[in-house]
């Protein structure tokens, strides 16, 4: 049994635990036109989007949330087992894409070398680049000095820049987790930095997966939201697919493992960047509220799954609705309020949406972190009572994730 089981039966529930990734080098490794091959699409001023994260990370503590950092919790498990450390460096090699197999080992003895765990974990998410090999050693052939047509600086490994934003990885339902496979390769790399210390830390062993990060079909868990201790909300998105939504309700329903899960609402958003997860166009920020992207809400499909009376049955039902019906349907709640982010004016919900207006965090009910940069968005949440701590955003904004894009919960008061 973990020591510090996950417990996660909501949005909104007063946050107890909460695992986050403080950006390091690898948010500042790459030169611009490396920038959509690590699926980032800015420079960073590193020290001011630490600053940021600082604070962010501050407010959490201050309304009493413990703050874990991945990193910290991967070293920590290395240190624990030496099984960790070769269990995440294989997975990581394997889907690490490095340019030509004859560089693999070279890599491998590169990240082998690095005695502290902390700092293998750094490298492991800064990346590296051909210069850093060691080229002239082990077996000599032609493709190996020759870098196979590479440049000195060009990565063999490559930078993990959006690894600060731990919701998407993992999600954490119920008291388990859903390991993801996740649909851009660069960002799937970064589920074995939690998987391991789910699996090798002391206070975290033991814990349920609902679902492998080798099936085929992806999922990201900003598609994934806990509605209540039975109920869980899944866009069906541009990164999370239908069939990953199936075989995660059955696993819940059904698993090994007892989860309380008994009925999944998977509800279809447009694809596109303004709209990459469902926590982008919503998020639940009270019993009754939600905040969400004017314009995508009227006309929806969704389905929902429910556990059936027979062992691995599991029933669809087909939806059509508008967002707030089929939110209403989920949570019970009679009258549920959307909040449009820009106030509903199409020019400020555009631009507040680019920097995730829609994405709050909840750190209680009616209490939410939102950016600071939002000033419409925060004003219209403000005129409806809802408290906000308000988080730096010239920098982390960049990486087009919020403050809910930013967290991974793994405890919250039940509500
Ligand atoms: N849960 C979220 N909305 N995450 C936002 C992730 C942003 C990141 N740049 C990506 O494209 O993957």
């Amino acid at each position: 049994m973990a020591n510090k089981p996950i417990h996660v039966t909501s949005e909104i529930g007063a946050l107890q635990r909460v695992v986050l990734h403080r950006p390091g080098r690898e948010l500042a490794n790459m030169k611009a036109d490396e920038f959509e091959k690590c699926w980032i699409h800015d420079a960073f001023y590193l020290e001011y989007a630490q600053e940021e994260h600082d604070a962010f990370a501050n407010i959490l503590r201050e309304s009493g949330a413990e703050v874990l950092y991945m990193e910290e919790l991967l070293a920590e498990a290395m240190d624990a087992h030496p099984a960790a450390r070769t269990a995440f460096l294989d997975e990581y090699m394997a889907q690490a894409p490095v340019p030509d197999p004859q560089l693999v080992p070279l890599v491998r003895a590169k990240l082998d070398a690095i005695e502290d765990s902390r700092d293998l974990v750094d490298k492991a998410l800064a990346g590296m680049r051909l210069h850093e090999l060691d080229l002239a050693h082990g077996p000599r052939t032609l493709a190996r000095l020759e870098g196979d047509g590479l440049a000195p600086d060009d990565f063999v490994v490559y930078s993990m820049p959006s690894s600060y934003f731990s919701r998407d990885p993992i999600a954490s339902i119920g008291t388990g987790v859903a390991l993801h496979r996740m649909y851009y390769n660069q960002r799937n790399r970064e589920v074995p930095f939690y998987k391991t210390f789910l699996t090798y830390h002391p206070d975290f062993a033991g814990t349920p997966f609902w679902y492998d990060n080798h099936s085929a079909a992806h999922i990201e868990g900003g598609d994934v939201l806990n509605i209540n201790e039975t109920t869980l909300a899944v866009g069906i998105s541009e990164r999370t697919e239908a069939a990953a939504i199936d075989t995660l309700a059955r696993n819940l329903f059904w698993g090994e493992q007892p989860s309380a899960i008994d009925t999944v609402y998977a509800i279809k958003i447009p694809f596109g960047y303004e709209t990459m997860h469902l926590d982008t166009v919503c998020t639940q920020i009270d019993y009754d509220k939600f905040t969400v992207y004017p314009g995508m809400y009227d006309a929806l499909h969704a389905y929902r799954l429910r556990k059936g009376d027979n062992p691995g049955e599991v029933a669809v039902d087909e939806l059509d609705g508008s967002l707030k019906e089929i939110l209403q349907m989920a949570t019970g709640v009679d009258d549920v309020m959307l909040i449009e982010c820009g106030g509903g004016d199409p020019v400020e919900a555009s631009r507040e949406q680019w920097n995730d207006g829609s994405n709050t965090l909840a750190i209680a009910p009616g209490k939410v972190c939102v950016y600071e940069r939002n000033v419409v968005t925060n004003a219209v949440l403000d005129r409806a009572d809802i408290e906000l701590c308000i988080v730096p955003s010239e920098e982390l904004s960049r990486g087009r994730g919020g403050p809910r894009c930013m967290s991974m919960p793994f405890a919250r008061a039940d509500i």
